[in-house]
């Protein structure tokens, strides 16, 4: 008992090396006397200079916990922090600074992430002009270069002298990536980025976050619907009721000719508690509803259906 205390102690804090590190969130939502949970002990990390989806049912809260990370809403309960910014704990001054210069936000709706009546140059220089006295680049004329220096990585330096109504959708969205770049965050949080464009358009936004992500080494977390967006990112964790249920990781792996593949594996999720959800479809296959049957192994857990005493039989038991 005492060497499994030890090692607990030893063990290093959860999330110690993540960016973004919640632990057990809860918000609970009262809307006329009823009380809604969006969030239900959810547990997540990402690392740094990942660039991964969000996805998940209407309702499931992922948008609740962007908001959360965004620095726009506080948990009820639980643990987040990004960046080392205690998302509880931070007071209204620390709030200001984690949103202007920790995470950039891009929106689904394009009209909300640009102002209508400034350049794409100037909406991208507005944060940097906003940002604290003393980060971020200093004189007028840094900035316009780094607005411009965005653009152009972004794909839409040619946009650059255009206001959002003489853009495209999708030169919006990148020119809206390029606002949330401004003032070098670490991390870009984007809610549904690709909702309202068509795919190949919706393409182009993404290759934008990819760009960020691998020129700049930002670390980017999408909430989307979109399956050319989750399918294209090394990890997609799925959320359903209100905490991180399963995650899918895809690893580049090379055969004995050198033929290259990405290879998807799909892992559910343990919680701090050790609570795991079974997939509703491998539930549904099997008619598994109250409890399950379960046997450890060497290497692994079996998980049997519970079947009444005279029908019990598990693969491998005596005929
Ligand atoms: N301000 C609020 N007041 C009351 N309930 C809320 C509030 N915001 C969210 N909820 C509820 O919390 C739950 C999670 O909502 P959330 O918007 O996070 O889901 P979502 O997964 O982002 O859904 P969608 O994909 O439809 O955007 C839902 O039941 C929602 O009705």
């Amino acid at each position: 008992m005492e060497r499994a205390a030890a090692e607990r102690r030893e063990r290093p804090a959860y999330g110690k090396d993540s960016l973004i590190s919640c632990d057990r969130l809860v918000r609970i939502f009262t809307a006329d006397g009823v009380e809604v949970q969006a969030l239900q002990g959810l547990d997540l990390l990402v690392a740094q200079g990942e660039l991964m989806a969000l996805v998940g049912a209407s309702g499931s809260g992922k948008s609740t916990l962007l908001n959360i990370l965004a620095g726009l809403d506080v948990p009820t309960a639980g643990a987040a922090s990004v960046g080392g910014y205690d998302l509880l704990a931070m007071d209204a001054a620390a709030r200001l600074r984690y949103r202007r210069e920790i995470v950039g936000f891009v929106w689904q709706q394009t009209a909300r992430n640009l102002l209508p009546y400034l350049t794409a140059a100037q909406n991208v220089v507005l944060p940097m002009q906003l940002a604290a006295r003393g980060s971020g680049p200093r004189t007028r004329r840094k900035r316009a270069a780094r607005a411009a220096e965005l653009l152009d990585m972004l794909g839409v330096g040619y946009c650059h002298d255009r206001r959002p109504a003489q853009m495209s959708g999708g030169e919006q969205q990148r020119a809206a990536i390029a606002v949330a770049l401004a003032n070098d965050p670490a991390v870009v949080l984007a809610d549904e980025p690709t909702g309202e464009l068509d795919s190949a358009t919706g393409e182009q936004v993404f290759a934008a976050f990819r760009t960020a992500n691998e020129e700049l080494g930002t670390t980017v977390v999408v909430v989307t619907h979109d399956h050319a967006v989750a399918d294209a990112v090394r990890r997609t964790v799925a959320i359903r009721d209100g905490r991180t249920a399963s995650e899918v990781v895809r690893r580049t792996e090379v055969d004995e000719h050198g033929q290259e593949s990405v290879v998807a594996r799909e892992y559910a999720t343990v919680d701090r508690a050790g609570r795991l959800q079974l997939p509703r479809d491998y539930t549904d296959a099997l008619d598994i509803r109250s409890r399950v049957l379960l046997e450890l192994e060497p290497d692994h857990i079996g998980v049997w259906p519970d079947l009444p005493q005279d029908r019990a039989e598990r693969p491998g038991d005596p005929k």
